[in-house]
């Protein structure tokens, strides 16, 4: 099997404590980079708390077929809660400031999230911009403006 090349991307490292967690793929077949929790000190997150914590990165994308989505580790997100206060943090390519991740424990217990924890996970995705163009009438669909469980229950 022959993959096609890796986009290389530009990343700048704001704070030199992150040159040893850096964001890497764990296996050849991950979809995300773990990113790390840049931390002075352990971070006590109360459940219903939300803070925004550093990556000491800043990606520059710089190619607008492609965008960056930082998503929950699965892991934290189901055991102990820890999940992203947007949910998905979206991460645009012309985007050159430090990479920001809005924790949120929607947990009913308080975590501690120590320094330099894998904290979630950066996704290189493609997209594609459209252009809206106006019309009175769109052409018949199957679906037509039938939505929000239309088509059944089972
Ligand atoms: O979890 C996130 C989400 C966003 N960003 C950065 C990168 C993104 O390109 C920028 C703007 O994000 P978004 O467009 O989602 O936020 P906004 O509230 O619409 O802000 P803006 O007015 O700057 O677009 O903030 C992060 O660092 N982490
Ligand atoms: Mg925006």
């Amino acid at each position: 099997m022959t993959l096609p090349p890796s986009p290389r991307l530009q990343f700048k490292l704001l704070d030199e404590r992150m040159r040893d967690y850096l964001p890497r793929y764990a296996t050849a077949g991950s979809a995300g980079m773990d990113l790390h929790a840049l931390l002075d000190e352990p971070l006590r997150l109360e459940p219903g708390q939300c803070e925004l914590v550093r990556t000491g990165l800043a990606i520059h994308i710089g190619d607008p077929a492609l965008a960056g989505m930082i998503l929950p580790r699965s892991g934290l997100g189901h055991k102990h809660g820890i999940v992203l206060g947007n949910l998905v943090g979206l991460i645009d390519s012309d985007y050159q400031g430090e990479l920001m991740i809005s924790v949120w424990n929607r947990g009913a217990t308080a975590f501690r999230l120590a320094p330099f924890e894998r904290l979630a996970q950066y996704v290189l995705v493609p997209v594609v911009q459209a252009e809206l163009q106006l019309v009175e009438q769109f052409d018949d669909s199957i679906r037509g403006s039938g939505g929000f469980g239309s088509t059944g229950s089972h």
